[in-house]
């Protein structure tokens, strides 16, 4: 939790900076231009698991996680080989993401995905931002709102088109998120006190949650084998970033989480 009320701290006085230099009035203009909304939802539906690949620099964990990073090649390539959604970071300070570089691949011509707004939403000024930047989806962590203000949150996503992937970390976590009117609810497999990854428990949330709800589970899945697993935990969609951010061949990774790798053994698909 320390690092989480860390982060939060600093986000406050990081949006409350924003929101002078960048007030909503101008928020405002930009989202009346902003690409038209990509169905996130629709994309977790599909068949099999869903992959939800993740673009992130570094995290207060693990570092920095790749030598050769580049935000947007790393979302083409997750676009061209079988991921059904994209997330990317848009904190700055602890992740090395930013609200530029969601926009910059939420508008990018190669990248047909639907794109979420990966971030430590405390206020609804984010949830316009994300918008008008060309995302699909935020991200919302229960723990980090006001039990009050979730609903708001998740209301504000709504109107605008987007979906809400709302995060929660124990079984009163996630009645709340569903009580508050989330139609996608994540599960994180990392307990943020010991950083343990621990299935078990994402399936003791998982199965309090209705079935009209869409899961998502979050953190620390390291293989095909892990996504089989949450597949047949119920879940409808896997977030991953490390696996595949550190695997020496990308494309190969995502395909693999994706499914689709016995296909690249197929000269034709092998190009
Ligand atoms: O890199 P991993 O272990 O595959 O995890 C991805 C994602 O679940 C993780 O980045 C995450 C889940 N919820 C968060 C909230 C904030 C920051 C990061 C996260």
């Amino acid at each position: 939790m320390f690092m989480l009320d860390e982060i939060l701290a600093h986000k406050i006085i990081e949006v409350e900076d924003k929101k002078v230099r960048y007030p909503m009035s101008l928020v405002e203009k930009k989202l009346a231009h902003a690409r038209s909304v990509r169905d996130f939802f629709d994309a977790m539906k599909q068949p099999g698991i869903s992959l939800i690949a993740e673009v992130k620099r570094k995290s207060p964990s693990k570092g920095e996680l790749r030598q050769d990073y580049d935000a947007l090649s790393l979302a083409r390539t997750y676009s061209q080989h079988g991921a059904r959604a994209i997330s990317v970071l848009a904190d700055e300070a602890f992740f090395g993401g930013g609200a530029h570089i969601v926009e910059r691949i939420a508008n990018d011509a190669q990248v047909h995905l639907p794109v979420m707004y990966k971030e430590f939403v405390i206020d609804p000024y984010q949830v316009f931002e994300a918008r008008s930047v060309g995302a699909d989806a935020v991200l919302l962590i229960v723990r980090a709102v006001a039990p009050a203000m979730l609903p708001q949150l998740i209301e504000t996503a709504h109107q605008l088109g987007m979906q809400a992937l709302v995060e929660c970390f124990t079984v009163e976590e996630a009645k709340l998120a569903v009580g508050s009117g989330a139609r996608i609810v994540g599960v994180n497999n990392r307990d943020l006190q010991s950083f343990e990854v621990d299935l078990e428990r994402s399936e003791k949330i998982r199965a309090v949650l209705p079935s009209t709800t869409l899961t998502v589970s979050e953190s620390g899945l390291s293989s095909r084998a892990d996504a089989l697993q949450a597949e047949q935990l119920g879940f409808d969609a896997m977030l991953v970033g490390e696996a595949i951010l550190k695997a020496d061949n990308v494309a190969l990774q995502v395909r693999s989480f994706a499914g689709l790798h016995e296909e690249m053994k197929d000269p034709v698909l092998n190009d």
